[in-house]
């Protein structure tokens, strides 16, 4: 049990009182007494209003339920049903046009376009490399993937294999080929790279000096003129780099000595204090507030063993180049950091009130991670995060504007504590529940000074979607959501009210998550959709990835896109948007499945769910990659569980299966991912016993009690589950 220091009416945990006074507190130029003054008020001001917009939250699904309960064997009617939905509130009026102020937003949020890494904050080591991951070896990032195809004597071997580093080479020319074209030839044919007359002077094996087209392009190098160690290009606002090393053993078969492109990858990361981790009490928070202190205050490391050696992680330093005249030009080392609370839902025993009830985790977590960022923001450490003095928090699962307005309040409060400039907190607005998708408009207004993005967190807007609609009827599969109306009506909307909202030039448009992480193929195959949807950022689960996906921003330049799209919106579309953005994904007659795609969609979907759960509630694992039925890798989280679990449980519900066939696929599945972990030492099946074991136990409960979950979500039987095993520990 937690020891507790009584403070101002609250009992912090001692983990985290401790941390705070010594580690956290000094430097910052705050008083303590103030500070925990200022936690007590903040607390005892907001828990009421949070816990009445958890009571709203719980008030129109019930609403909603008994409509389609009552509707039962009724032809439905979407008219009526959105008129139903503005009659209770859920849709909200849309008021006047407006643009967001936001002021002091960095580049990388503002005017460049580019990949947004997430990782768990509480894994320092994913953590130090997400924030590193602003630059990237385009040839690790092909050489290492499915980009580049096995044929032909090119599979990954244990040693370097030259025929597959050939292959890399001519994928990289190409791509330069692409951004940085010659005014005659290709860089296939580079003989070397000079610089003369501060002009980029390219030597080709036919004897002819070319240069770029776009001689702007190039804008510094290092090393010699004559012999420069590396050229610097800026396309889109992007940085590309060309490493020459004649001693790298890749530039011995490269006429011009090139061993690396180096792309500026991850522009901007997100540090996730939320569905990518476990946390679950104070312990356990102070630990994920410890690493964003160490980001903050740049000292962050962290030892491990890599290919047999070990290795010490630290912040990477900022970059130095010479211009063409001359001068230093020092860019960023490190992605701009993003810092993911988590939403109104859960509550946490680092702070009890007096009479010993849990505050709400979210006023928390802004509260303490914004008061680290005044490291940052006091200049305390060797490495700038954001060089325009914000502090940026992305609030996941807002439902509608009254609870973006809660945040923003909060944010206000909070700045106004801790000695800030109103709006100093930019705010990243997921747009992950069917309310938020509903009144994006209104939800943006609440926040419209210090709205520094909207995301389509696709994920959990499709558990959301099931479970707003639990008794319409059964749900599609979940692999044919992504054809539903609902689904391209959302992705189109939130792009076109973010842009006539003035996001241009000021916020992100962001994309939801690459899911996939060994499909890189498929992802640089499909994934230039988004930019050319006008988002100007979308998420990718690893630092390769950021390095792949960035290639389509040096492909598509979102600026142009957004401007043409600001030319196309009419109000038709916004009329027939609404409508669409409110179809339910039920399951037609037309599409009738048959009892072996129902078994296999039922264990697909278990085998996520249990292959995830396990590692959650035994290992505290956040975010893993979990074979499916046809053993493809998928990154699971809190977001794709809320879905397999609450599709199931629809199923479930309408008939589609039955609680035996749910348990023997449960049972069959267990074993299943039992031989998954074999050669895990820690790990614990779940197969041996059923009866108690308590992940096996937690699945069960995610599926059986999914219909009475907030909202479908699954931290709290989770949370519940990763206690008990803690305290067996
Ligand atoms: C719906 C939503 O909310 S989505 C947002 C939540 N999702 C995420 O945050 C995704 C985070 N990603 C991950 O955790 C991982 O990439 C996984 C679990 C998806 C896949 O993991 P694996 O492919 O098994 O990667 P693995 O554990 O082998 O790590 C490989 C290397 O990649 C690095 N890496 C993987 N993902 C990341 C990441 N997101 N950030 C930084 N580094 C990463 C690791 O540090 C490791 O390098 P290292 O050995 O030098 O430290
Ligand atoms: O948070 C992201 C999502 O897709 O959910
Ligand atoms: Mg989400």
């Amino acid at each position: 049990m937690n020891k507790r220091v009584m403070k101002h009416g609250y009992k912090v945990a001692e983990s985290l009182y401790n941390f705070v006074e010594h580690e956290v507190l000094p430097g910052t130029g705050i008083d303590a007494e103030n500070f925990w003054q200022s936690l007590a008020d903040i607390f005892t001001e907001f828990t009421p209003k949070n816990q009445q917009l958890l009571a709203t939250r719980v008030h129109f699904q019930k609403q909603i339920d008994a409509w389609h309960l009552d509707k039962n064997n009724q032809p439905f009617s979407q008219e009526k049903y959105q008129a139903f939905l503005v009659d209770i509130g859920y849709i909200v009026a849309e008021k006047e046009d407006f643009s967001i102020t936001t002021t002091y937003v960095d580049e990388e949020v503002g005017t460049v376009a580019g990949p947004q890494l997430v990782v768990p904050l509480m894994n320092a080591r994913f953590a130090l490399n997400a924030a590193n991951a602003r630059w990237g070896s385009l040839y690790d990032a092909l050489y290492g993937t499915d980009v580049i195809s096995d044929d032909h004597g090119a599979e990954i071997t244990k040693s370097y294999n030259p025929v597959r580093g050939a292959k890399v080479q001519a994928y990289a020319r190409q791509f330069l080929d692409g951004v940085i074209p010659l005014t005659h030839g290709s860089h296939n044919d580079v003989i070397s790279y000079q610089i003369a007359g501060a002009k980029l002077v390219v030597n080709l094996q036919t004897g002819e000096q070319v240069s770029l087209v776009e001689p702007e392009k190039f804008i510094a190098f290092n090393g010699d003129e004559q012999n420069p160690s590396a050229l610097l290009f800026k396309n889109h606002g992007l940085h590309v780099e060309i490493k020459i090393d004649p001693s790298m053993p890749v530039a011995k078969t490269d006429p011009a000595s090139v061993a690396d492109i180096i792309l500026e990858s991850a522009l901007s990361v997100i540090q996730d204090c939320e569905d990518s981790i476990s946390a679950v009490d104070a312990e356990d928070k102070t630990a994920v507030y410890r690493n964003w202190l160490g980001l903050m205050k740049g000292d962050l490391s962290e030892t491990l063993q890599k290919k047999g050696k070990s290795i010490t992680r630290t912040l990477n330093p900022d970059r130095q180049y010479k211009t063409l005249d001359n001068e230093a030009l020092i860019l960023p080392g490190r992605s701009l950091l993003f810092v993911r609370n988590v939403g109104h839902l859960m509550t946490n025993d680092a702070v009890l009130t007096q009479h010993n009830e849990q505050v709400p985790e979210g006023i928390l977590d802004g509260l303490i991670t914004t008061l680290i960022s005044l490291h940052d923001l006091k200049g305390n450490s060797a490495y700038k995060n954001s060089r325009q003095g914000s502090v940026y928090i992305v609030k996941p699962k807002m439902h509608g504007p009254d609870e973006v307005a809660f945040s923003n309040a909060l944010f206000t409060r909070i700045e106004g504590c801790l000695g800030l400039a109103t709006n100093t907190i930019k705010m990243g607005i997921m747009d992950e529940e069917r309310r938020t998708s509903v009144n994006l408009k209104e939800c943006i207004r609440a926040s419209k000074e210090r709205v520094a993005f909207i995301n389509t967190g696709f994920l959990d807007r499709t558990g959301d979607e099931i479970h707003t609609s639990m008794y319409a009827g059964p749900m599609v599969r979940k692999e044919l959501m992504k054809n539903e109306a609902w689904i391209s009506a959302y992705e189109n909307r939130n792009v076109r009210i973010g842009l006539q909202a003035g996001f241009k030039g000021k916020a992100q448009i962001g994309k939801g998550m690459w899911a996939i992480p060994d499909e890189m193929a498929n992802m640089v195959e499909t994934k230039i959709g988004h930019p050319k949807s006008g988002a100007n950022c979308a998420w990718v689960p690893s630092p390769t990835a950021a390095t792949l996906h960035v290639l389509h921003y040096h492909q598509v330049n979102v600026n142009h896109v957004q401007d043409n799209k600001l030319k196309q919106f009419s109000a038709e579309t916004c009329d027939s948007e609404l409508s669409a953005l409110l179809t339910i994904p039920l399951l037609s007659h037309a599409t009738e499945l048959t009892a072996n795609e129902i078994q296999n969609e039922l264990d697909n979907n278990i085998q996520g769910l249990l292959g995830y759960v396990v590692r959650w509630i035994d290992q505290g694992t956040g975010c893993s990659k979990v074979p499916d039925i046809n053993n493809v890798g998928r990154m699971e989280d809190r977001a794709t569980l809320r879905i397999s679990s609450q599709h199931i449980c629809n199923w479930l519900h309408h008939g589609l299966l039955t609680s035996e066939q749910v348990i023997a696929s449960l049972q069959k599945m267990a074993q299943v991912v039992d031989r998954q972990n074999i050669t895990d030492s820690s790990y614990e099946p779940m197969a041996t016993n059923f009866d108690t074991n308590i992940a096996f136990n937690a699945a069960m409960d995610l599926i059986f009690k999914g219909k009475e979950q907030p909202s479908g979500y699954t931290e709290p039987l989770l949370h519940q589950r990763r206690i008990e095993v803690k305290a067996l520990n």
